[in-house]
């Protein structure tokens, strides 16, 4: 033992035993952390709980801090990287000190138990005594707790270093926490913690604040655009939408200012006439010098729409699709290829049974895009009005038809031009027209009805399909040549049944519904997971939609399931088996969806409407379903 240690250790058992403080041998953070420790009245002796929270628990915390995880894990990742020695892990915890995600913890469980270090264990420095993570969410700052700091004996084998996280309020998220063996550990690490933690909270503040007008800033040049840089978004206007933590300080503000003109001499429009990516100089109202970038993004809403190379990240992360990434490994695997492909022309394909969330996916990967301030056009190829569907998508010229629209009218098509066109249900695209859309997208121009001159066009394509298109190329109804040009890559979206964030969805749908504090009963949840929900999470919505009516308020019950759903549920679907989801085979999955159309069309009594709404599929849908079981 060093002798620093040594004098921790007596001073500690100091504290403990006599009640008073040796002067100069810990920080004033960890003397108060101590105090507290002992009003609160921590057995500093006896081993830590190891009781979590449960996992349904810990999945509806995830669901609540969605933006702080989907944010922090890649940089989780980069500072585990940075840090990766043996005897190390990093943490990320919420306001209350819970860790929600954690990587390396397998590395330490010969120093604590792996229930302490794992996700669902709670840090607060009122249930632990003083610990990094816990003390660093009391005092608002960075901590680092060493060894004999921990005011529990069992941690003293421990370096820990904790920084908050804020959000872009102002207010705190949670904490991203590294702990090592104490005799493994480094000076450094302290730093890395506060660099990763301020990328984490740089990413949250511009995920949640897209402004027109954009200025980066920082005392010093040198590090305009680094991780300490200020950031404050404007309105055309300068009026001040968002400053984050760092812009506060930098601009030596203790308050927001409503304007740009409340923190910097020059007028607004002065500055705004020089904006671009070169250095400007900024002076502040007290006569200091700040050095700044300022973006202005083009006015879209009178002009045509603009391919910007701006990225709508809050589109990303308000999406409930994107939200729940972390929480079910497909689905984040899903999304990490889409946002590798998404800027780099390549057609995406997405797959699923119906009601998975493919056009929700669509909608996210183009409001996630550089495409994102252009429009997202969706065409339904199985709904085009027939006769109508080439001027639909192609357009036509003045005087092309005689009577209707006489001036010409734009394809649906040329609409896309600078966003992305979104062909849902590709597989139903018909056979003639499949050769004309191929040459758009090859050629990606296009020549109205009517018209002689062909329109360039620039747009990304995404489509879609419930169906096994490569069957439809095998037999001849879809052609093969437009096939490969819409698969540049395939994403194929779960079924609700096989995912492990249904609780994660449930809780995003009740908040939509305005019923985010609602509690539902275990029972149900068990249901929900045994249930094979062949409309999936369209059905899901239906069911929720219902049960909330059904409570009128209450917590969610069984008794207020739909008739429909204990139907399904008890028909085909034994506990036993659906517990285990990787039992059920394609073929399996066919039959569950053919008897659930059987059942609901008994219990409605053939209305297809009705059928339809309990099925969670849209009419069409199920009409085709009948025709193909031979019942319509
Ligand atoms: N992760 C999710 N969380 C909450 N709601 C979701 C999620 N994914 C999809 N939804 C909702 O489920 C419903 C069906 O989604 P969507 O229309 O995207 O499915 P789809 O696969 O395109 O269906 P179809 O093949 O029938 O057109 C929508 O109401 C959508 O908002």
């Amino acid at each position: 033992m060093t002798k620093s240690l040594q004098k921790i250790e007596h001073a500690r058992l100091q504290f403990l035993e006599q009640g008073n403080m040796v002067e100069g041998v810990v920080n004033v953070t960890i003397a108060q952390s101590w105090q507290r420790s002992l009003n609160n009245g921590i057995n500093a002796y006896a081993p830590l709980s190891t009781s979590t929270l449960a996992t349904t628990e810990l999945e509806k915390k995830r669901s609540k801090n969605h933006l702080l995880l989907t944010q922090a894990t890649p940089e989780i990742t980069t500072l585990y990287e940075q840090i990766a020695h043996s005897y190390s892990m990093v943490a990320l915890t919420d306001a209350e000190g819970v860790i929600l995600h954690s990587e390396g913890q397998h590395m330490l469980t010969d120093l604590a138990p792996s229930a302490i270090l794992s996700p669902g264990y709670s840090w607060g420095e009122n249930e632990r005594g003083t610990n990094a993570i816990g003390t660093a969410i009391v005092e608002k700052q960075a901590v680092a707790v060493q060894g004999a700091e921990h005011f529990v004996e069992q941690l003293h084998g421990f370096s820990c270093y904790a920084v908050p996280i804020f959000g872009p309020n102002q207010q705190l998220l949670g904490t991203l926490n590294v702990s090592n063996a104490f005799s493994a550990h480094q000076q450094h690490t302290l730093a890395l913690v506060k660099m990763a933690a301020q990328q984490i909270e740089n990413r949250i503040f511009r995920a949640c604040h897209q402004g027109p007008v954009q200025l980066h800033f920082h005392t010093s040049a040198d590090f305009v655009g680094s991780a300490w840089e200020g950031m404050a978004v404007f309105s055309r206007q300068g009026e001040l939408l968002a400053i984050n933590r760092n812009g506060l300080t930098l601009a030596g503000l203790d308050c927001v200012p409503d304007h740009f003109e409340a923190m910097f001499l020059p007028s607004f429009k002065q500055v705004c006439s020089q904006a671009g990516d070169s250095i400007l100089k900024l002076s502040l109202s007290n006569g200091d010098t700040i050095h700044g970038t300022l973006r202005i993004e083009s006015d879209t809403s009178n002009t045509s729409p603009r391919v910007t190379a701006i990225r709508s990240s809050h589109a990303v992360t308000s999406n409930p699709l994107l939200a729940s990434q972390s929480n079910d490994p497909r689905i984040s695997e899903i999304l990490a290829q889409a946002k590798l492909v998404m800027n780099q022309d390549i057609a995406i394909l997405i797959q699923g049974e119906t009601g998975v969330g493919k056009e929700l996916l669509a909608s996210a990967i183009h409001h996630s895009s550089v495409r994102a301030q252009g429009p997202l056009i969706a065409i339904n190829c199985a709904a085009l009005p027939e006769g109508l569907i080439e001027a639909e998508l192609f357009g036509y010229e003045e005087g092309a038809f005689t009577g209707a629209r006489q001036k010409g009218s734009q394809g649906k098509i040329e609409q896309a031009d600078g966003g992305t066109l979104f062909l849902d249900e590709i597989g139903d695209m018909p056979l003639l027209l499949q050769a004309r859309l191929l040459r758009v997208l090859q050629e990606r121009s296009i020549t109205p009805l009517g018209g002689s001159k062909a329109r360039k066009l620039d747009f990304a394509v995404i489509s879609a399909t419930n169906q096994k298109l490569q069957d439809k190329v095998a037999s001849g109804a879809f052609r093969k040549d437009l096939y490969y040009r819409l698969n540049g890559i395939s994403l194929t979206l779960p079924p609700l049944r096989e995912r492990q964030d249904l609780l994660g969805i449930v809780h995003h749908i009740m908040e939509a519904q305005g019923a985010g504090n609602l509690d539902i009963h275990d029972d149900v949840i068990q249901l929900f997971r045994q249930h094979p929900w062949p409309g999936n999470i369209r059905q899901l919505h239906n069911v929720l939609k219902t049960m909330l009516a059904l409570a009128a308020g209450n917590p969610l019950r069984r008794q207020h399931l739909p008739p429909g759903f204990m139907d399904e549920l008890g028909s085909y679907a034994p506990e036993q088996e659906l517990a285990n989801t990787t039992t059920i085979t394609a073929g399996s999955i066919d039959d569950i969806t053919n008897e659930a159309v059987k059942l609901a069309l008994q219990h409605h009594e053939g209305n297809i409407s009705a059928a339809a709404r309990e099925l969670g599929m849209s009419r069409n849908r199920l009409y085709r379903k009948l025709k193909a079981l031979g019942l319509a």
